[in-house]
């Protein structure tokens, strides 16, 4: 029983605006990418790390991880186009003997150990495919085009602007069966080679993509099953969220 996690860490991080990609940008002094590989080797059910990181940043990463001392073996490959491509090149280089693999965002840097072992142990259990998932807060809405005449029908005349800025409702889902997804994702690995060999063709147009590995899964019609996630595993997109993980971490460590 061998468990590989791969921290996917390719990603430049445009939103967040730093000079370096966003997985090197320090958070507390250390890198993103350290904090989440920390959380993950000190879970105690995780064999070793694979890391797909930017190309022309690969020995960076490799000396920041290496310099970590994270008590599992880690390696630093060259990412892909998409998530999705990183985590398929990543998955390539995980050996044979290992069975299960979880797949986690270097963006969600804080995800707590606890987290990755929860999802590890549902894995083994018997589940094949496992997601955090946390409560919508948030009443949700799906949206379309508000359509020429969805405005001029009521008020005549108005249609130009309040259809340059608005869209229509188109379906209202019951919140209490909702989740937002996290990671680490956990999945039996032939079960995970044999989603991403099916999606595959998606891997290379960001916009056809697979935002996460669990629906690659989904696609196979294979289940797909939610444990509880934990509210410091937030995605760090913008400069509020790198602000909001540093209080995180000066309140919880
Ligand atoms: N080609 C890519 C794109 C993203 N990622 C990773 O996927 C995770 C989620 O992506 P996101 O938070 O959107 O990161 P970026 O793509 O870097 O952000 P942005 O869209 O703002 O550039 C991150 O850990 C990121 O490094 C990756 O490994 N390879
Ligand atoms: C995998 C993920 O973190 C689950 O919520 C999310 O889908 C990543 O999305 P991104 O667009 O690559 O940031």
């Amino acid at each position: 029983m061998t468990t590989a996690a791969i921290l996917t860490a390719a990603g430049s991080g445009t939103r967040l605006g730093h000079v370096l990609p966003k997985a090197l940008v320090p958070l507390a002094g250390e890198p993103l990418v350290v904090h989440a590989a920390r959380r993950l080797a000190s879970c105690g059910v995780v064999d070793l790390v694979v890391v797909p990181a930017p190309g022309d940043h690969l020995a960076a990463f490799e000396s920041v991880l290496s310099a970590a001392d994270l008590g599992v073996p880690v390696t630093v490959v060259t990412g892909g186009m998409s998530r999705q491509a990183s985590v398929a090149a990543a998955l390539a280089t995980v050996p044979p003997d290992v069975d299960v693999v979880l797949v986690h965002d270097a963006a969600r840097s804080l995800a707590p150990s606890s987290l990755a072992e929860r999802v590890v142990q549902a894995v083994r259990a018997g589940r094949r495919a496992v997601v955090p998932g946390v409560p919508v807060p948030d009443t949700v809405v799906e949206v379309g085009p508000e359509g020429p005449t969805a405005v001029e029908d009521r008020v005549p005349g108005t249609v130009a602007t309040a259809g340059a800025t608005a869209e229509l409702v188109t379906g209202n889902p019951d919140r209490s069966v909702l989740r937002s997804v996290q990671t680490p994702q956990g999945f039996d690995r032939a079960l995970l080679d044999r989603a991403h060999a099916a999606g595959a063709h998606r891997a290379g147009d960001e916009s056809l993509a697979a935002t996460d590995d669990a629906s690659l899964v989904a696609a196979l019609g294979e289940p797909v099953h939610v444990v509880p996630g934990d509210a410091a595993a937030v995605k760090i997109t913008t400069p509020r969220d790198l602000a909001l993980a540093r209080l995180l971490l000066e309140e919880h460590g």
